[in-house]
């Protein structure tokens, strides 16, 4: 709740489903291999020569500080624009937008992630990354975030592995001279992230949100990486910087989703609005208000559902409030042109049975959701999925409150 607005600083929430991208990393113990990303979703295997990544990572990034001032730690000091012209200078011209996009993601993370740390040519060993994904790419359900962190996050706990078998385990500097010092954590064995690692994770995923959208709020990333809900702009500051606040509980909600299968792509949906925000300023500016307060009151709501199911409570009424916050956010950015007459058809299948949708992500297509309500009748549900199925939509139903990023199987090879 919240799309769009959240950029003009207004409130909003989202929160983790219960489906997962996979990237599997696996060093290749022979020099002279090549550097291999295997992107399932995409049905794309992209070769880097040893050399060329060798290269890559040791050319000097653009920064808006001195070199002496960046470490791991720090990617927002990279320029990235002058940064991303380079990396895409260094891939054929001939790729579809799509895997020129994910293809400039990975490069933009391999070759700065590495930039800084202390790790000499030998330790750096090529590697294979699979990557697949149970999210539809580029529908509207945070795909482009998904990925971010998956990638970032292997890459960061390699760093690590490797920094702690040339350091040894315990507190250690693996900036190499000349960059600001980056003192870890080296253990002998992970289990997981640390708050610590997360937020530096979540720092190089948000770069990549930037590949791939331009401006992104941050909130897709956020949630990718710790799960859970996650509330962005829920403190009004004067600064640029949104800031992001992690929710205790969510109420578990039933949730279906339902996918137009109308493709679209963010940045121009984020574009078109922006364009008619320089049109229009005073009616966007209210419009972005009546969205924000929409965006708060759901917030609300869903606080009070959690004590109504905690206390025993009949939760009936909070539920049609929901939906009808929901109708309203629609309306709203149908007001703003990001629905679709896809996505319209869905609103009137669903409200001729008594759910209501609303759109996810930037919009223009991909997926639209309805919360179904504990009193909702099964008959009505099942017979509005079948309708939606009938006129060539995809439904399934997810889980919310999901976690964010994990590490499993590892596997030594
Ligand atoms: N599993 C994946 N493998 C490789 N690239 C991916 C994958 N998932 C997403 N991407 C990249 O992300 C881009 C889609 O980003 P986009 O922001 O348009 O979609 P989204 O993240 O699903 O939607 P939203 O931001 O509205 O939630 C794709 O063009 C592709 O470059
Ligand atoms: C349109 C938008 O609000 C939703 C993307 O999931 C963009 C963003 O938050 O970065």
């Amino acid at each position: 709740m919240g799309e769009h607005s959240v950029l003009y600083k207004k409130v909003g929430i989202a929160t983790a489903i219960g489906r997962r991208t996979r990237l599997e990393f696996r060093e290749i113990h022979s020099k002279g291999e090549d550097f291999l990303v295997d992107l399932k979703s995409l049905d794309w295997v992209q070769l880097w020569k040893s050399d060329f990544i060798r290269k890559v990572i040791q050319t000097d990034k653009p920064l808006s500080l001195e070199k002496a001032q960046f470490s791991l730690t720090e990617p927002q000091l990279i320029d990235h624009d002058k940064f991303l012209t380079s990396i895409r200078e260094n891939l054929p011209t001939d790729l579809s937008q799509q895997i020129s996009l994910t293809l400039s993601g990975v490069l933009y993370l391999v070759s700065a992630m590495f930039w800084s740390v202390a790790l000499d040519e030998e330790d750096l060993l090529p590697f294979k990354i699979v990557l697949s994904s149970e999210l539809s790419v580029g529908a509207g359900t945070g795909s482009s975030a998904s990925f971010s962190v998956a990638l970032s996050s292997a890459i960061y706990h390699y760093i690590k592995l490797k920094a702690s078998s040339k350091f040894g385990t315990g507190m250690h500097n693996i900036s190499a001279p000349g960059f600001a010092p980056c003192t870890l954590d080296l253990l002998p064995v992970y289990s997981g992230f640390s708050k610590v690692d997360k937020d530096i994770i979540n720092k190089w995923a948000y770069c990549i949100e930037k590949v791939m959208h331009g401006k992104p709020s941050g909130l897709d990333n956020t949630v990718c990486t710790f799960g859970g809900a996650v509330v962005i702009n829920a403190n009004p500051t004067d600064s640029k910087v949104p800031n992001f606040e992690l929710l205790e509980s969510l109420p578990s909600l039933r949730v279906v989703l339902v996918n137009s299968k109308v493709p679209r792509n963010t940045a121009v949906l984020v574009k078109k609005v922006a364009n008619l925000y320089a049109l229009c300023p005073a009616a966007m500016d209210s419009v972005l208000n009546s969205m924000d307060t929409v965006a708060k009151e759901f917030i609300r709501l869903l606080q009070k559902l959690q004590c109504e199911i905690n206390f025993g409570k009949n939760t009936e009424l909070v539920y049609s409030q929901l939906e009808g916050l929901m109708d309203i956010q629609q309306g709203l950015l149908t007001s703003i042109g990001v629905s679709h007459i896809r996505l319209d058809e869905i609103c009137h299948l669903g409200q001729a049975k008594n759910l209501h949708f609303k759109l996810t992500g930037a919009g223009g297509g991909g997926f639209a959701f309805a919360l179904i309500p504990p009193n909702a009748a099964k008959e009505m549900v099942d017979q509005c999925l079948l309708d939606l199925e009938a006129n060539g939509f995809q439904v399934q139903q997810v889980d919310i409150n999901a976690k964010g990023l994990e590490l499993s199987n590892l596997v030594e090879s």
